[in-house]
């Protein structure tokens, strides 16, 4: 059976830490609840003394029907030549309602003296009356050891004494931190094979990532015989961030045999990282290891065509594993197994003599501006144009914008398109906010009596990027477009050195899909009829 690893989650109070990141009571709910069902050990849900919603999280967690997790609060050591009884952090701590406490306490001599301005014997007490006052009140007692590796290296003798006051005083876990981030793997190993030598109690391991080394910190000291691991979830936290548990999670499990969540909920583990990142309302970054969009994204012809035939050969772990996917990308990096691969995605068959001359197609139109592996519709119309398959829904004809501003009056603009559907002219014009606002309201217009699906999507971004920024006004552009409906979301793709022209492409394709998706869910519901 492999050896348990206790996972200690952050997220909500060293991740809240993190600049950006800004969590309401609300959101920490719901983020603590995900995580007790995703299966980890302890959640640290705040400094109730701290601040007011802090607290109020205490107060409302227990409307989460709890399964697993133990909820923490933190704290700090009393305040020197303090009383721990009378220490309102400690006392808020009591009032928090949890079974567990963690606190921080100095263990570099250069804090004591310099950040707590007091001597390295008060510091002790303080630590040991602080933990004992807390143990007294019935609570399993965290010591968070902060600058412990820092306070290890300049004074080794003192930073051993904080440890040994904690476990005295009744800690459950001494937990060395690397508050500054800064430390090295060789260094973070032997400082707790050293403190192993020197106490008793299961030892925990908390990094920061200041050296792009969190995760590779606490895999060290796990190997050296941390049985707790302290981060967050994406890595949240102050300055560069915590250790990232989407990391050191599947790290632990999968390539060093240990057991950190309960069985098959490692496979969870991209849904909340995603969850996590939308509720935090911040981006993820598209190249985090194992959770990250593209940790599993193959590009290059080399790697697809290889990784096709075995999956080992371009991917450390099965996608799977951590509840990720594999995607294949279209680009002009792709060969043969790209394409065939994308086009299987889309129920397409090409014939070979067709594959060359569209992935030559595609090369030239990248050479050109076009990005396909970011816009996946503007990518299937152009592989059905070229199978001589696709019948268009209907044909423009023209289009024309106006754009109309007078000194002291609002901008107004208009477009008029003129377009066949079948036999059918439509003609008609439309007003907007812009003219690319004008062009969406016109062929809406002239569309949606014949096509009731247009109607039904709408567009959800619009990005445009200068391609060549040394021709100033009269560069290239490149305008991406993402469309929803009701079930999906879908990405186009317009390039031209005329703004217009190119946001008509990618508005065009757009509608053009909504078609091509809506004529697909008609046949796919015959065919089950
Ligand atoms: C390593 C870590 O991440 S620890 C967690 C850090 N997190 C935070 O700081 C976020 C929440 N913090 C806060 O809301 C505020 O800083 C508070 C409420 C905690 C304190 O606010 P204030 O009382 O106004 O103090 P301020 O923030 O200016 O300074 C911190 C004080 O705590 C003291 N302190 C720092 N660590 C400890 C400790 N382990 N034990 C006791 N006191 C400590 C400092 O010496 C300083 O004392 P001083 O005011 O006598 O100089
Ligand atoms: C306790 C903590 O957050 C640190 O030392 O980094």
């Amino acid at each position: 059976m492999a050896e348990k690893i206790y996972v200690y989650d952050t997220t909500l109070r060293d991740g809240s830490q993190g600049e950006g990141i800004s969590l309401s009571v609300e959101d920490k709910l719901k983020i603590a609840a995900r995580l007790d069902r995703l299966g980890v050990d302890y959640i640290e849900g705040g400094w109730p003394w701290a601040n007011p919603k802090d607290m109020e999280f205490f107060q409302r967690a227990g409307e989460l029907g709890w399964r697993r997790a133990k909820l923490a609060a933190f704290g700090r050591t009393r305040k020197p030549g303090g009383k721990a009884g009378e220490d309102a952090n400690l006392l808020a701590i009591k009032r928090a309602g949890v079974k567990v406490a963690t606190i921080f306490g100095k263990s570099w001599d250069l804090h004591v003296t310099a950040a707590l301005e007091t001597t390295l014997e008060e510091n002790l007490a303080m630590i040991a009356d602080s933990i004992a006052f807390l143990v007294e009140a019935g609570l399993e007692v965290i010591f968070d050891a902060e600058h412990f590796f820092d306070g290890f290296k300049a004074n080794p003798a003192y930073a051993l004494a904080t440890l040994k006051a904690a476990a005295a005083a009744g800690a459950s876990w001494v937990v060395l931190c690397d508050t500054n981030g800064g430390c090295l793997p060789g260094d973070v190993a032997a400082a707790v094979a050293r403190v192993r030598q020197e106490l008793q109690v299961p030892l925990g391991i908390h990094t920061h990532n200041d050296g792009d080394l969190a995760v590779a910190n606490t895999l060290a000291a796990v190997t050296a015989g941390c049985r707790q691991v302290q981060g967050t979830i994406n890595g949240f936290g102050e300055r560069c961030g915590n250790a990232n548990l989407c990391s050191v999670l599947p790290n632990l499990e999968l390539k060093m045999g240990y057991q950190c969540l309960p069985p098959g909920q490692l496979s969870f583990l991209t849904e909340v990282s995603r969850y996590v990142s939308e509720i935090a309302n911040v981006v993820p970054p598209g190249n985090q290891p194992f959770v990250g969009y593209s940790a599993f994204a193959h590009k290059g012809g080399i790697h697809v065509s290889a990784v096709l035939k075995a999956s080992q050969t371009y991917e450390h772990i099965r996608p799977q594993l951590v509840g990720n996917e594999r995607r294949i990308l279209m680009s002009d990096q792709a060969g043969a197994s790209n394409l065939r691969c994308k086009a299987e995605e889309m129920g397409l068959e090409l014939s070979p003599e067709k594959e060359q001359a569209v992935i030559n197609g595609i090369k030239e139109m990248e050479r050109q501006g076009y990005q396909f592996e970011g816009a996946d519709a503007s990518l299937e119309l152009f592989l059905r144009k070229t199978t001589g398959e696709y019948r268009q829904p209907f044909e423009v004809e023209y289009v024309k914008t106006l754009v109309e501003k007078r000194p002291g009056q609002e901008a107004i603009a208009e477009a008029i398109v003129k377009l066949k559907v079948g036999d059918q002219v439509v003609h008609t014009a439309a007003e907007g906010n812009g003219p690319v606002n004008a062009m969406d309201n016109a062929l809406r217009k002239a569309l949606e009596e014949v096509f009731p699906a247009i109607g039904r999507m709408r567009l959800t971004d619009y990005k445009v990027r200068v391609l060549d920024e040394k021709d100033a006004t009269s560069a290239r552009v490149r305008v991406l477009i993402e469309s929803r409906d009701g079930t999906s979301s879908w990405n186009t793709v317009g390039v031209s050195t005329n703004i217009i022209e190119a946001s008509w492409e990618a508005l065009l394709d757009s509608m053009e899909y909504a078609l091509l998706k809506q004529s697909r869910e008609l046949n796919k519901k015959v065919a089950a009829t």
